[in-house]
């Protein structure tokens, strides 16, 4: 399985797609930054050939209807997939072998962090330190998770953020980069993303309380890896990071009245951290701006970061994937690797 990679010429079947149609799958695509990367990418090129691929599909029927009003003869497809579950991603990626000859884009955005608690102690500590602006910018010390186990006996955070999307990854091989043609990775990952929260003797994070951050981490060194790997057989992989962004998951931590009332104080902060985006639409600004881009020209280690300015302009900066430790993406893709085989 390791060395599988290129398609094999008989998987290239039933391919309901022109030749010179994009095909984007997007994960988690029924709200908040992925629901706008949609919106976007179709206002961006109205031949796409998109496909939702969402765990619950009410929300996904929606998510359509809603993207189907303001572009009315878009071609998107959806896809049930739970992407915290093993056998949903095997059944998931079936099914997108059969539907479709090959994906320009894998936009693995689907993410979670349950039950996630401020330490209001920190923060008003940090409101008068030095570091204040890192603080608002990585929520460095502020913030711990209580993870679970899912029924496939994996940390669920680890598998929804991080393995199901390098299983789905694996499973869909035969449909990236077909007859020599680049297809492209995008990891929605987060400015939370810490070294330390992560350690390869813990893959999964079972022992910690930053379960989101560790995983984060895990995506970028896993994207890294991807790179080292996939980049001369024309497979690209980027990570992104949205900032601060008001969606379902921000509404788990503080509920959307509290955000509403201190939305001005978060304007203002805006105008010393830019990476207050605060709209799904701002966002997703370095997903749309990594589709445009021409993959050769782009930095493999880079972490693409949609910032905002206080005016409300937005932009791309990027900037170094923090790597101290230059064995780590090689140790985790193996790792990964192990994992998808042993299941
Ligand atoms: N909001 C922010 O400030 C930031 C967000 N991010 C990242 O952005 C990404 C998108 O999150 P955001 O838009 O903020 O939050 P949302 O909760 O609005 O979006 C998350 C999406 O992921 C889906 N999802 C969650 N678990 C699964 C699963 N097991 N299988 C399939 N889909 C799943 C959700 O589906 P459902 O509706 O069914 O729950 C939803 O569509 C995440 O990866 C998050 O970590 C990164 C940095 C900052
Ligand atoms: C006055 C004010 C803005 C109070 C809010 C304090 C905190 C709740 C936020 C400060 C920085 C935020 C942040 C996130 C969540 C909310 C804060 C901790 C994220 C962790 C959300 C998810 C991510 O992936 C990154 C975000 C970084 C910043």
């Amino acid at each position: 399985r390791i060395g599988r990679w290129a398609a094999p010429v008989e998987s290239l079947h039933n391919c309901p797609c022109p030749d010179m149609e994009k095909v984007v799958l997007v994960t988690g695509a029924n709200s908040g930054i992925g629901l706008a990367l949609c919106e976007r990418l179709l206002t961006e090129d109205s031949q796409l050939l998109l496909c939702l691929a969402c765990r619950n599909m009410k929300r996904a029927e929606d998510a359509r209807s809603a993207l189907l009003t303001s572009h009315i003869n878009a071609h998107i497809d959806l896809l049930h997939l739970d992407v915290g579950s093993v056998q949903s991603v095997l059944t998931a990626a079936q099914e997108v072998k059969a539907r479709y000859n090959r994906i320009d884009f894998l936009y693995l955005n689907a993410g979670i962090m349950p039950n996630p608690q401020v330490d209001v102690k920190a923060l008003f500590k940090g409101l008068f330190s030095r570091n204040v602006i890192n603080m608002f910018a990585t929520a460095e010390g502020l913030l711990t998770q209580q993870d679970r186990l899912n029924s496939d006996g994996l940390q669920e955070v680890f598998a929804t953020n991080l393995f199901g999307h390098f299983l789905l990854i694996r499973e869909l091989e035969p449909l990236l980069c077909p007859g020599g043609q680049t297809s492209r990775i995008v990891w929605t990952s987060s400015s939370n993303a810490r070294r330390s929260a992560f350690s390869i003797e813990d893959i999964q994070h079972r022992n910690g309380t930053e379960p989101y951050s560790s995983s984060k981490y895990a995506s970028d060194m896993l994207s890294l890896a991807l790179n080292r790997h996939k980049n001369s057989q024309g497979l690209f992989s980027s990570v992104i990071c949205p900032g601060l962004v008001m969606t379902n998951l921000t509404y788990g931590i503080l509920p959307s009245f509290f955000w509403t009332l201190i939305m001005p104080i978060m304007w203002l902060i805006r105008i010393f951290t830019n990476t207050f985006t605060l709209t799904p639409y701002n966002g997703a600004e370095a997903l749309h701006w990594l589709f445009v881009q021409n993959p050769e020209s782009l930095d493999p280690r880079a972490k693409y970061h949609s910032l905002t300015s206080g005016l409300g302009k937005n932009y791309t900066q990027s900037r170094q994937v923090s790597n101290q430790r230059p064995l780590l993406p090689q140790t985790l893709y193996c790792s990964s690797l192990l994992y998808v085989n042993l299941r």
